[in-house]
């Protein structure tokens, strides 16, 4: 078996930054012989940009000057302000999920996105789906990035059974998924990794560790103070919001710099797509049957025929919505509240739109188990109102599929 790129590709270079480079941390491990580290002259400074931006003020003066931005840079001069602690630990996030875009394409990996033959098989103890190689590796990757940082107190993933305590002190805790979508790796489907970030709850310091970290990692969507998606797909995408407007940032592969290229996304109210498994239409809710039967026909409120699209990868069918509007849903108790339904409302909300069980707003749910799951509607404000309006969309009947 091998595995490459799992490792700093050029050891001499330190990485992630400490906050004295924090300006452009990983462009030199992109960076190419013939480029050089300084940028790339196959690219003009001088990029087109969308015309939303002109229309942009305050935050987004920084692009007055037409020049592509960099992540790094957003968060400087007239950026996102988010603080030294929150730009140190997005600079790891950015640097794993960069190794992760690169594990995943790589010709020498393929055997890690197949499921180990005599494994584990079926769901663990805590309810987890038996994972594969690269779940695991890209589960090690990010754990190595949030111990690095030293801004990291707890990480909870949807790999582990129970979250690890990192660092006392560290003002942060993560909750990630970090290779949703593996069970298309084969294909080469889009994967991603998502993530949600809360500030530590310092109010229980006092207690034992076994105590702490869980009742860190349970915290409620409200309390996000930032969340994100890395997109490995045709271009690697990072999307983030830190609690005003959600922007995505696309891997340029030349100079490996994350370049702000949808600032402060906007979902469009309604769209005219649904996503959504629909091979499990006869195990739906006739509330649900009935939304996807009207909308496809052209009758619903918005009175066009709806389009179909599905990709199986969560945060490829999300970011797709993120963009086009509609809905991206999964009716059944499949995904997780914490890892993905909670980051993936934040973002959407920043961007305008909601995120329901079918009932409730997802960020006002107090999770109560780890792994708990539950059903997950993301999409345009106006659609999701929709649909919440038919009374009975969750899917209650959940044997578990084979594909
Ligand atoms: O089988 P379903 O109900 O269509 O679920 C598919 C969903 O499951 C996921 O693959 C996540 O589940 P896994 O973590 O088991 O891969 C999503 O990426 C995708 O949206």
């Amino acid at each position: 078996m091998h595995i490459f790129l799992l490792t700093n590709p050029n050891p001499n270079l330190k990485f992630p930054p400490s906050l004295s480079n924090i300006t452009n941390p990983a462009r030199s491990s992109f960076s190419s012989p013939i480029i050089g580290s300084t940028g790339s002259p196959l690219l003009p400074t001088a990029r087109p940009i969308s015309p939303c931006v002109r229309a942009l003020s305050s935050e987004m003066d920084l692009l007055d000057d037409r020049r592509s931005h960099t992540l790094m840079e957003y968060f400087g001069k007239t950026g996102a302000d988010v603080g030294d602690d929150m730009a140190i630990l997005i600079a790891h996030l950015e640097y794993a999920c960069k190794r992760i875009a690169a594990l995943v394409a790589s010709p020498f990996n393929l055997e890690l996105g197949r499921r180990p033959a005599h494994g584990e098989v079926g769901l663990s103890s805590s309810g987890r789906d038996a994972p594969k190689p690269l779940d695991i590796i890209s589960n090690d990757i990010i754990l190595s990035s949030l111990r690095s940082s030293g801004k990291v107190a707890v990480m909870a993933s949807e790999e582990d059974d129970l979250p690890v305590w990192i660092t006392d002190d560290g003002p942060f805790v993560v909750v990630v998924d970090p290779l949703d979508g593996s069970r298309n790796i084969d294909v080469s489907i889009p994967t991603g990794t998502i993530f949600g970030i809360y500030n530590r709850l310092e109010e229980l310091d006092h207690l034992p560790i076994e105590e702490k970290v869980q009742l860190n990692a349970l915290q409620s969507g409200n309390r996000l103070v930032a969340a994100g998606y890395a997109l490995y797909s045709s271009a690697t995408i990072l999307c983030l919001s830190f609690g005003s407007g959600t922007h995505a940032f696309t891997l340029d592969r030349s100079t490996g710099d994350f370049v702000l290229t949808h600032p402060c996304m906007r979902i469009p109210p309604r769209g005219q797509i649904y996503s959504v498994n629909d091979a499990r239409y006869f195990d739906w809710p006739n509330g649900l049957r009935q939304y996807i039967d009207t909308i496809r026909q052209g009758k619903g409120q918005f009175p066009k025929k709806y389009s179909a699209r599905y990709i199986c990868s969560l945060v490829a069918d999300f970011h797709r919505t993120l963009i086009y509007g509609g809905i991206a849903m999964n009716p059944r108790d499949h995904l997780r509240l914490v890892y993905e339904a909670n980051p993936l409302s934040f973002l959407v909300e920043h961007a305008g739109g909601r995120g329901s069980d079918g009932k409730t707003r997802i960020l006002s749910i107090q999770p109560v188990a780890l792994h708990q799951r539950l059903p997950l509607f993301l999409g345009s404000l106006d659609d999701i109102h929709e649909l919440e309006s038919y009374d009975n969309i969750q899917q209650k009947v959940n044997p578990g599929y084979e594909v």
